[in-house]
């Protein structure tokens, strides 16, 4: 996945990190190739026995290794003003920046690690944790065919891979994918939430609603059909369904403008972290 010789440095090895890591050794990377930067205690150590990567608290305590092949950013952009300036002397040309951060856009790595570097943003989703991820990535103009190259690499070991040319459309991304799995998941709770109100016990209501969303998700990634063709093999004409339907796609107050506009609030919170 890398060149021979090369390191990963993978900054941050929480939920996104370790989620990038386990697919980066499923396709081959060989543990030996990868440093992690975790400061929380608990999680270095899993990490470092559960994956056999070497993991260190703190960039003083990386070993001396040439330059990086790549640069994996995956704390929290909250978190990236104080990590980033000890990785200034670690990058060459050559190295791929690849940053996962939501909001932080290209130009904001640009700036502070310094010189003419290739930088790739993506945006995953936590179903990378289970190689069924969607990554969106865009490259800077200085990101060299083999930067994009190994990024699409990287990101590929997760999942499926998008590139845009427009990095203003990251916020939008951001909003419907990197943010969508916690929509999907709250679709469980709220069918859930429904059932009980219909008269089924908690535990039987919540495993219809998760059984349904997971077959539902399952058949849409297997199926030809368009998803509104799926919807109406569901619906017999007349039927129950096609009554919840109408309730849920009420032009004025169903599920499109609620999700516009929660998809909306996301895009303007992404657009504030930048
Ligand atoms: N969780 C999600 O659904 C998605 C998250 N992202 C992005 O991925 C990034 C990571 O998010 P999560 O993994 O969810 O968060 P997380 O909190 O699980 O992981 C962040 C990790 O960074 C570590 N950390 C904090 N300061 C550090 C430093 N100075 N150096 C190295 N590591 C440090 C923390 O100890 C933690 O383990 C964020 O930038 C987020 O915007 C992107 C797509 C989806
Ligand atoms: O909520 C967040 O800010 C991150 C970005 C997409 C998913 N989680």
């Amino acid at each position: 996945m890398l060149e021979a010789g090369r390191l990963l440095l993978l900054v941050g090895g929480g939920k996104m990190g370790e989620a990038l890591l386990v697919g980066w050794l499923r396709h081959g990377l060989a543990p030996e190739a990868v440093l992690v930067v975790e400061p929380d205690a608990a999680r270095r150590q899993a990490l470092a026995t559960t994956h056999a990567v070497r993991a260190v608290a703190a960039p003083e305590e990386l070993p001396e290794a040439g330059t990086l092949g790549a640069l994996v950013l995956a704390v929290k952009p909250q978190m990236m003003d104080r990590a980033l300036p000890a990785y200034v002397g670690r990058v060459a040309p050559d190295t791929l920046v690849l940053s996962i951060a939501a909001g932080k856009p290209i130009a904001y790595f640009e700036r502070m690690l310094g010189q003419p570097l290739g930088v790739v943003r993506a945006m995953p989703n936590t179903p990378a944790a289970v190689g069924r991820g969607v990554t969106v990535l865009c490259a800077n103009a200085a990101a060299r065919k083999e930067q994009r190259a190994l990024a699409e690499r990287l990101m590929a070991a997760v999942g499926a891979t998008y590139w845009i040319e427009d990095e203003e459309l990251m916020h939008a991304v951001t909003a419907v994918s990197g943010g969508g799995p916690a929509y999907v998941f709250h679709l469980i709770e709220a069918l859930a939430a429904a059932g009980t109100a219909a008269g089924l016990p908690e535990a039987l209501a919540m495993a219809l609603a998760r059984g349904t969303v997971v077959g539902a998700g399952e058949l849409a990634r297997l199926s030809d059909e368009s998803a509104a063709q799926l919807r109406i093999n569901v619906t017999s004409p007349g039927g129950t369904t096609a009554e919840a339907l109408k309730v849920l796609m009420a032009e004025d107050r169903g599920l499109i403008p609620l999700m516009v506009e929660a998809v909306a609030a996301a895009a303007r919170r992404s657009r504030e972290l930048a």
